[in-house]
């Protein structure tokens, strides 16, 4: 394919997109915020804090100018931590061409007003946005091993447009029109990530791997159903799949962060540790005022809350899941 795209974010994600795009064809912007990385993308064509051991094709062109990366592209792709979701937005927009179509890739929630990336988006002016999720490490998809992702948009002409671009005999991608539904699946189970992590570094078992994903995909969905997603997109790529990967991968930053957590490191030293964004951390304290604001059951979330932000000792979490009254499996009665 021919054409030219913007990548906004040159960390681990914006580089394998940039990477996957330039091998089909396109010339790609790449736009990261600090000179030094630039000048070592364009010597060293290769991205060693964020992708190491992925060789960048000829057609990224890095870039630290707004204006220049998004100059007559076909696509805007926005790569950069939610926390810069919103300012980043606000900085991209008077170089944006009306009508261009902004995919947004970053998995979290807004901290301050808990609105999920494609609103805070839409609050800062942009008309035509889109949402890719799904399992999909960088590591592996900057090697070009197969993957599978979701592209959501209310419009399903702009969804097929992103999908045309992505996809690859590497890189499958399905659309979905519940934006709201991706986009919770795709912030929540981070968290869920965080607490199987520390389970595995406390060495509870493959039995409270498996129950927290199980259980933390019910409250998942709680929350994402009562503000407005599909219950069936939570078994899809952006729901289950996402967090069968980062609950599970060796490159889930943050299972990693949880398995630390569980070795008894404290939280700063592991983020300072981590040097890549570790976007369960934020989102947890979003999600938990969600669920008090809605009144939804998130027992997990709680937790985890407590040990990032209250200092709760992680092997009394064991206690407080696995002691709460008895309940149903599922909540709509069947007897
Ligand atoms: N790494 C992965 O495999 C995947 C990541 N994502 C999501 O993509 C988003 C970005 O993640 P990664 O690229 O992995 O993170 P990263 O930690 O590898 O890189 C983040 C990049 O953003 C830059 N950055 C940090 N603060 C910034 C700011 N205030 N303004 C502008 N740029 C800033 C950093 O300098 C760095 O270049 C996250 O929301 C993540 O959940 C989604 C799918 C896969
Ligand atoms: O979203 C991801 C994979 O789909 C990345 O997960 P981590 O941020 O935990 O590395």
């Amino acid at each position: 394919m021919t054409g030219s795209i913007a990548v906004i974010g040159a960390g681990s994600w914006g580089t394998a997109l940039a990477v996957l795009l330039a091998r089909k064809g396109f010339l790609v912007n790449l736009w990261a915020r600090r000179q030094e990385l630039v000048v070592e993308l364009e010597e060293v064509r290769e991205n060693k804090a964020y992708l190491p051991g992925v060789k960048l094709p000829a057609g990224i062109r890095p870039t630290t100018d707004l204006e220049l990366a998004t100059r007559e592209v076909d696509l805007v792709v926005l790569s950069v931590p939610s926390h810069a979701v919103r300012l980043t937005a606000r900085q991209l927009k008077p170089f944006l061409s009306p009508g261009i179509i902004v995919v947004n890739t970053a998995k979290g929630l807004e901290l301050d007003t808990k609105k999920r990336l494609s609103e805070v988006l839409a609050e800062e002016g942009l008309e035509q946005v889109a949402v890719l999720s799904g399992p999909s490490h960088a590591e592996e998809v900057g090697r070009g091993l197969p993957t599978t992702v979701v592209v959501a948009a209310a419009d399903r002409q702009v969804a097929e447009y992103v999908q045309d671009i992505f996809m690859d005999p590497t890189f499958r991608v399905y659309t979905n029109p519940d934006v709201t539904g991706v986009e919770f699946g795709g912030a929540l189970k981070n968290i869920i990530a965080l607490a199987t992590g520390i389970a595995d570094g406390l060495g509870l078992g493959d039995n409270a791997r498996a129950a927290l994903m199980t259980r933390g995909m019910v409250e998942i969905a709680r929350l994402g159903v009562a503000l407005g997603g599909k219950a069936m997109t939570f078994a899809g790529l952006s729901g289950i799949g996402d967090l069968i990967v980062t609950c599970t991968s060796m490159y889930s930053r943050n299972r990693r962060a949880g398995m630390q957590l569980g070795e008894g490191k404290a939280l700063a030293e592991i983020l300072s540790g981590m040097g890549m964004v570790v976007e369960g951390v934020r989102t947890t304290a979003a999600a938990r005022d969600l669920a008090r604001q809605y009144q939804i059951r998130m027992p997990i979330t709680e937790e985890i809350y407590q040990v990032l932000y209250e200092g709760k000792p992680v092997r009394e979490c064991v206690a407080a899941l696995m002691e709460r009254p008895r309940t149903h499996e599922v909540e709509t009665g069947i007897w």
